[in-house]
């Protein structure tokens, strides 16, 4: 695969997602973050999104909820490079209706190269970085020439 240059803004777009028994770590680590989060523009599945929005009362894009679709609409967002973080607190002690879903959305995040954090520390770390504060670059596929690469 050829990648290029994508530059991220610094304000960012971020996807914050959370099954049902990792949302209540979701909202008091997002509570901490408040400040940070009202920089940028934020996302949600439907159910994470309408309680992150009343909890820490800023707007929110709200997809439809995870196993309707939410999910992969997270996931056409990232394929379009309109999505920058993405903040999943997956429950990794439940298997979820939407699981096929769950690991698609996990995928197309690797695949365009986009920072991921799974659980609180992980958010603590990506929130500790200096990049959030400031515009920075990712490496991300470079889908004309991978066309060109293409046998037909
Ligand atoms: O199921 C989800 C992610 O896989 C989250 O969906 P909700 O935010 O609608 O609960």
């Amino acid at each position: 695969m050829e990648y290029k240059t994508h530059v991220v803004p610094v304000k960012k777009n971020i996807a914050l997602v959370a099954h049902d028994k990792k949302k209540e770590e979701l909202v008091e680590w997002a509570l901490r973050h408040r400040d940070e989060l009202a920089n940028h523009e934020l996302y949600a599945t439907g159910t994470t999104g309408s309680l992150l929005e009343k909890k820490l009362s800023l707007p929110i894009k709200k997809f439809i909820s995870g196993p309707l679709g939410g999910d992969q609409q997270i996931g056409a967002l990232i394929s379009e490079s309109k999505l920058d973080l993405l903040v999943f607190f997956w429950d990794p002690f439940e298997s979820q209706p939407h699981d096929p879903d769950v690991k698609a959305l996990l995928r197309i995040a690797a695949v365009w190269n986009i920072p991921v954090a799974c659980n609180q520390s992980s958010a603590e770390f990506m929130f500790s970085s200096d990049m959030m504060g400031k515009s920075h670059e990712r490496k991300i596929p470079d889908y004309e020439q991978y066309l060109k690469s293409r046998p037909f």
